[in-house]
């Protein structure tokens, strides 16, 4: 495992490098309010840190209660304005089609400034950003099929059903995959006729700015349609979750914290969708395709430093296979190149920032002390930029706190189980429920096992595949609600009746 000198992070090599860099030479960045460019009521600015080089890349507008309630007033007024209000679906679908052109004319400026901010390889940056597209293309072909129903009745009636946006959408985003969250954020509600408020992470906000900018530059947003207010979650975060005229909140983020934004809800009782946290099981049986579920394992701890809330977090691997599968997980995750997020062959970028780092460490710490087998990694590396190397675990009982907790690092807990039932259990007993993978080629217990883990989404022989198509979300202390497909379009509508007596 090397890991890349990185006297500068200046790689003019990418394609969107340039233009990155010129925009964030430009002045702080600012809000968006009622469709002009604000900074922040305090005049506060946030320093953005780039996780590789811990340079600063640029100053946000630190946002606070007043910002909130000038771009909650923007959006209300915007809600029932002729100009957003009044327009056909078909003119919304030009509107979402529009934005995701320029999205992607800027796909390499938005893909190097997503990696300078978050510090994901440029690879995946330029996987997320086409992900990114497609939700918006995907939610462009809602408008026109949103549509109530009409219902039999006695010949004296006429009763129907429409449906509705749900009003002004307070929208709370992570840091880790920024540039697809962005979209599952934006696009659905636009979609349904709502407005927003959107708050990115204080840790990433620059794409979220960027693709605002863009979205204003198309001339077809109405001013007020669409806000951002940058600024800190106990700030921006909680004044629009208490906000009396917030419709709805949708957050994604810790389970924490979306246990506070419940709370915080109740006030005016919103309409609350929370993706939050997972530990998902990867449950190898032995009859699998060894070689892809063994690539699959070590892909599902490391993508994005294993900064995802689905990443495979636990390896479940049948005991009479357990030693073997954890030789080769832990002898392929040592060859992965740790470093820049702009080498071509980098496979880990760092973590976010020097708290998340320490933080995973703590895991570490918490693995070594509970007698867990450390097999490879357990260290941070370098000495600038937030870098740890893929760290393997095996032998780990389920009851340890490194495969109780979500770490949100490259920290894998390989767990032997003894037969279907074992691997349920053991799968199963975890507050979370957000994802699982089962690899076997006996397909009658794959899906057996599938309607018996209990999480929203399950890989069968693949692991941490997406599509705008398919809903996702979680069960237990993973969320509430589901977000793209058809569930998000519901979560964005409301139901109304009506009857007519002749
Ligand atoms: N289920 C999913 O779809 C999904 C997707 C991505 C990330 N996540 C989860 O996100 C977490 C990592 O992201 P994070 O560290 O940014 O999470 P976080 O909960 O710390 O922060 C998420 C957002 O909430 C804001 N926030 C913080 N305190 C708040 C408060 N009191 N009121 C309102 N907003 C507040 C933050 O500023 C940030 O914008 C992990 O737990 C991960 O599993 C879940």
């Amino acid at each position: 495992m090397t890991v890349i000198p990185r006297e500068s992070d200046v790689h003019p090599e990418h394609p969107g490098m340039k233009a990155a860099r010129a925009w964030l030479a430009g002045a702080p960045k600012r809000l968006l309010i009622d469709g002009e460019w604000v900074a922040a009521r305090s005049g506060r600015t946030i320093a953005v840190l780039n996780p590789a080089t811990e340079e600063e890349l640029a100053l946000i507008a630190e946002g606070d209660k007043a910002d909130v309630d000038a771009a909650v007033a923007a959006a209300r007024r915007a809600l029932e304005a002729p100009n957003w209000k009044g327009i056909s679906p078909h003119a919304r679908t030009r509107v979402l089609l529009a934005i995701a052109d320029a999205i992607e004319r800027h796909k390499d400026e938005l893909s190097a400034l997503e990696s300078l901010d978050n510090g994901m390889p440029s690879w995946f940056s330029a996987a997320a950003l086409g992900a990114c597209v497609d939700a918006f293309r995907y939610y462009a072909g809602w408008p026109s099929k949103i549509h109530g129903t009409t219902n039999p009745t006695d010949a004296a009636q006429f009763i129907y059903t429409l449906r509705e946006p749900v009003g002004v959408c307070g929208q709370i985003n992570p840091w880790n995959v920024p540039l697809l969250l962005v979209a599952l954020k934006i696009a659905p509600p636009l979609a349904c006729g709502n407005t927003v408020v959107l708050k990115p992470s204080e840790l990433a906000s620059l794409t979220s700015l960027r693709i605002a900018e863009l979205a204003q530059e198309t001339g077809l947003l109405p001013p007020g349609v669409l806000n951002i207010v940058t600024g800190y979650g106990p700030t921006v975060g909680a004044a629009m979750t208490e906000h009396p005229d917030i419709d709805k909140v949708s957050f994604t983020g810790s389970t924490a914290v979306g246990r506070s934004i419940l709370l915080a809800s109740a006030g005016n009782f919103k309409r609350v969708t929370l993706e939050l946290g997972g530990k998902t099981p990867n449950i190898i049986f032995p009859d699998a395709d060894m070689e892809k579920a063994v690539l699959a394992a070590v892909n599902g701890f490391t993508r994005n430093s294993g900064q995802i809330c689905s990443a495979g977090s636990r390896l479940f691997v049948h005991e009479s296979i357990h030693d073997e599968v954890a030789q080769e997980v832990s002898r392929i995750a040592a060859t992965l190149k740790v470093g820049s997020p702009f080498e071509a062959d980098t496979k880990l970028g760092p973590v976010i920032s020097a708290r998340q780092r320490e933080r995973v460490m703590g895991y570490v710490d918490a693995g070594n002390a509970d007698g867990a087998n450390l097999m490879t990694g357990g260290c941070q590396l370098g000495n600038q930029g937030y870098y740890i190397a893929p760290t393997v675990f095996s032998g780990v009982k389920n009851r340890m706190k490194i495969a109780r907790e979500e770490i949100f690092g490259p920290v894998l807990s390989i767990i032997p189980f003894k037969d279907e039932e074992d691997a349920v259990f053991q799968g199963n007993d975890t507050p979370y429920g957000l994802a699982a993978g089962i690899w076997t080629r006996d397909i009658g217990r794959a899906h057996k096992m599938a309607r018996a883990i209990r999480a929203g989404r399950v890989w069968i022989n693949t692991f941490g595949e997406t599509d705008p198509v398919m809903p996702f979300g979680g069960f237990k202390q993973s969320g509430i609600g589901r977000e793209f497909g058809i569930d998000s379009v519901m979560a964005y509508t409301e139901t109304k009746s009506v009857h007519v007596r002749f």
